[in-house]
């Protein structure tokens, strides 16, 4: 694929962690405009592979390309076409959810006009106008992924990664979320998210990555890596169900 038409591109991303390795000579293309789905089981290498694309975590070797600026050679530029919904990451929730977005703008270097601007409308769009002057350690998990979306979204990034947008978020907030998603997506922006619910991915995603022991294992539109099947059959197919319930047989009631 030509350069122009990828939003990011990973090469031999690589992240060891004393004797274990993470990430392992990852390569991934995604392209401009898509809604990209990242999935694979816990401690496949998601939340690594993200944070080493996005400028949060340096990569032992290899490199990350967002829409051609290379990520740890020119942060600066790199970081102005990402908006990035992280992980667990330390917020400062001593902040109101109007501090917070609007400090995000203004870290990003925008007029405080335009940041007052976009803050109230990302606030009205996400539901959360009327917990705006609420302290955000005092939010729900769900108020909290969507306070940390709007942080993600105030500088009009190109490119959005998101780990684990809709977790803990309810069904009303979700389809809120994911039609501002669409939405950019829609108008030329580019989507990527890990996410575990594989009818999720399925459902609202145009490509998918399944990642496995810090390697992508199969890579394509939906369609491509269902291969027919459901994507949850295809995971299971490809990364092995190894569930051995016997040996729990102390859990069982029937035991009594
Ligand atoms: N800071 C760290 N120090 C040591 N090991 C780490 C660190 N971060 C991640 N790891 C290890 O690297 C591997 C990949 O972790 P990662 O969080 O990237 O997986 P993941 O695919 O996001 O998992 P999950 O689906 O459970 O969120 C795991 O074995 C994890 O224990």
């Amino acid at each position: 694929m030509p350069d122009d038409q990828i939003a990011l591109r990973l090469r031999g991303l690589t992240k060891r962690f004393g004797a274990m390795t993470a990430v392992d000579r990852l390569d991934l293309d995604v392209p401009r405009g898509s809604f990209f789905g990242l999935v694979g089981p816990n401690g496949a290498g998601k939340t690594t592979t993200l944070s080493m694309a996005t400028g949060l975590l340096r990569p032992d070797a290899g490199s990350a390309h967002v829409l051609g600026t290379d990520v740890w050679a020119d942060p600066v530029a790199a970081k102005a076409r990402i908006g990035v919904l992280p992980d667990g990451l330390r917020l400062f929730d001593r902040l109101t959810g109007l501090q917070l977005v609007t400090y995000a703008g203004l870290l990003r270097g925008m007029e405080r006009d335009l940041v007052a601007q976009r803050v109230g409308e990302l606030l009205a769009a996400l539901g959360l106008t009327d917990a705006q002057d609420k302290l955000v350690i005092d939010y729900s998990a769900g108020m909290t992924k969507k306070i940390t979306l709007a942080c993600a979204l105030v500088h009009a990034p190109r490119l959005l990664v998101l780990d684990e947008p809709f977790e803990a978020v309810d069904p009303v907030s979700a389809r809120t979320i994911r039609g501002i998603l669409e939405d950019f997506a829609a108008n030329g922006g580019t989507v990527v998210l890990s996410s575990h619910v594989m009818d999720l991915v399925e459902r609202i995603c145009s490509h998918v990555a399944i990642i496995a022991g810090g390697q992508v294992r199969v890579v394509g539109t939906v369609d491509e890596v269902r291969g027919g099947m459901t994507l949850d059959d295809r995971f299971l197919d490809l990364v092995g169900g190894t569930t051995d319930v016997e040996g729990l047989a102390w859990l069982r009631t029937s035991s009594d």
